[in-house]
């Protein structure tokens, strides 16, 4: 008999009272809200405030989840940077619809998007790529990102190969990393409430603008 987990998790909740969120105060473009919902962890010194949930559809129809970093968000949608060839990769290429979620616990704050993705420019991947610090630009070189390894061994030793080849540097992209961007069609956002009834305001996109709507909690 598994004696685990040791605390007893029927008993873990809390009441989510810092604040609500309306219809009248909410932005008529989502993108403004998510700006100041990432402003307020950021001002909160939340751990990773940047760290998203992305699930994509596998080849077998069943979801695959992982975290990633947002590293820009523009008129394109949300960026992050990734090796193309890894299973959300793979996942992207086959079926380009996807979902992202933040987590802002401390603020009681979630937002789950749902949308389409695309790939960046290659500009746009070297210019990030250049912006790394150095053993993370070898590391891309070294991870053959997903595919089974034999050891931990291995990895130290294609990462001697490839600083090796490298040198100095500069160390260029490589051409199988680089950037995708989601651009959303539906962007929720959660606000914790007492008593369990929480806000729930959902943008779809309408008419070349967006069309929000109360869901029930
Ligand atoms: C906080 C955090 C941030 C991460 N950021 C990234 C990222 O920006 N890009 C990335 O490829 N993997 C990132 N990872 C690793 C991914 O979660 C995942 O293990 C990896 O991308 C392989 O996923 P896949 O096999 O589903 O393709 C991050 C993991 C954590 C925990």
């Amino acid at each position: 008999m598994l004696d685990f987990p040791p605390t007893n998790l029927r008993d873990l909740r809390v009441s989510y009272d810092l604040d609500s969120l309306t219809e009248e105060t909410a932005p008529s473009d989502p993108h403004i809200l998510f700006n100041l919902w990432l402003q307020d962890a950021l001002a909160h010194a939340l751990p990773e405030p940047n760290a998203m949930t992305l699930s994509t559809i596998g080849s077998d129809g069943g979801p695959n989840s992982r975290t990633v970093l947002l590293k820009g968000l523009d008129e394109r949608g949300f960026h992050f940077f990734t090796n193309y060839d890894s299973r959300k990769g793979r996942d992207i290429a086959a079926n380009p619809r996807a979902a992202l979620t933040f987590l802002w616990t401390q603020r009681h704050h979630q937002v789950c998007v749902r949308g389409t993705i695309s790939k960046l420019p290659r500009e746009d991947a070297e210019s990030y790529f250049n912006s790394r610090p150095i053993g993370h630009q070898i590391g891309a070189w070294v991870s053959d990102q997903s595919a089974v390894i034999p050891g931990r061994e291995w990895l130290h030793q294609r990462e001697t190969e490839m600083a090796a080849r490298f040198g100095t540097g500069p160390i260029p992209c490589p051409p199988n990393w680089g950037g995708y961007t989601l651009l959303a069609s539906e962007i929720e956002f959660w606000q914790g409430r007492v008593s369990r009834l929480h806000d729930r305001l959902r943008y779809t996109r309408h008419e070349g603008g967006w069309k929000m709507e109360r869901l029930s909690p």
